[in-house]
């Protein structure tokens, strides 16, 4: 059986640099694979090819199968491939649940009437079925209301207060979990994450730990970007290892943790994140030393 996610010579250049150089990674059904390395390594890139931000120069990305490289963001969307950004991206002036519910948008069967063949007609059809409102919409939107107030529910009392909140109201924090919620609308085959605790303190990451934890004991299949190597440590199945573009390692955490070729990367010059590999450092130390 293919694995749900099948990347193979994965390639892209930016002028003299090679950011991706032909890397392979596969994401089986219910895995959750972690992809790590100093900064520059090639990670955010790799994302941006895998969900269509960008372009590959050589390579295939294949979803159950099927290949769908280059295909655009929202096709892979619907496909079941959903993503967050490092930065966080929510619409600032929606509200929590609105920003929700344009994630589920995607999946409504009833206001995208299948009258394909005659441009344009689709789209007007669906404009007048959204201003109409027949009980078929209405009792769609009605699920979708109730799943996006489980997804939000996920999150505890950070969200569930907040859902008629304006994004632009809420904390950086905040903002970056209703990026998630939203991607959970979805209702992803594959969620990536990149870099889901960046920006948040000790007791945030350890709850968005436990989010995470929650997502993949319920089976959801998920490739995650993150800097924390002790959660990398703590929640992966495996672990992918990029520098300088190139794939320098993969397998089980510990055995990633000991491989000389990784503790080679991250004792570098370079950075792990926005701070300096150190050994005295053991949340944001190599994975060698942070056991
Ligand atoms: N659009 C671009 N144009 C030119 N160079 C780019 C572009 N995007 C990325 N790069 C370069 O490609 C390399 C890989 O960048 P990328 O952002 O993928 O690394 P990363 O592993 O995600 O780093 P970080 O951990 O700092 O987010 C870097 O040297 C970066 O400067």
């Amino acid at each position: 059986m293919p694995s749900l996610l099948e990347v193979s010579g994965l390639t892209r250049r930016f002028g003299g640099l090679t950011a991706v150089d032909a890397v392979d990674l596969a994401v089986g059904e219910g895995e959750l694979v972690s992809v790590i390395g100093p900064n520059g390594a090639g990670k955010t890139t790799l994302f941006n090819l895998v969900t269509g931000l960008d372009q590959p120069d050589g390579g295939t990305v294949r979803f159950e199968g099927e290949d769908i490289t280059g295909w655009p963001a929202p096709r892979l969307a619907q496909r079941g491939l959903a993503r967050t950004f490092q930065h966080g991206r929510v619409f600032a002036n929606l509200t929590v649940l609105d920003n929700l519910l344009v994630g589920a948008h995607t999946r409504l069967r009833a206001v995208r009437p299948r009258l394909g063949g005659i441009p344009g007609i689709g789209a007007l059809a669906e404009l007048a079925l959204a201003l109409v409102q027949p009980p078929s919409v209405t009792r769609e939107e009605a699920g979708l209301r109730e799943e996006a107030l489980e997804i939000i529910a996920l999150f505890g009392e950070r969200l569930a207060p907040r859902i008629d909140h304006p994004a632009y109201s809420l904390s950086y924090a905040n903002r970056r979990r209703v990026e998630i919620a939203r991607a959970l609308a979805l209702q992803p085959r594959l969620l990536l994450l990149d870099e889901p605790t960046a920006g948040m303190n000790e007791s945030e990451t350890a709850e968005m730990l436990e989010i995470i934890r929650t997502l993949k004991s319920r089976g959801q299949t998920i490739l995650l970007i993150e800097h924390k190597l002790d959660l990398v440590m703590q929640l992966s199945d495996r672990v992918v290892v990029l520098d300088d573009g190139r794939k320098i390692a993969e397998g089980l955490p510990q055995d990633v943790r000991n491989d000389a070729k990784v503790i080679e990367a991250y004792l570098g010059s370079r950075n792990v994140g926005q701070q300096a590999v150190a050994p005295k450092s053991p949340a944001l130390a190599p994975p060698a030393l942070a056991a």
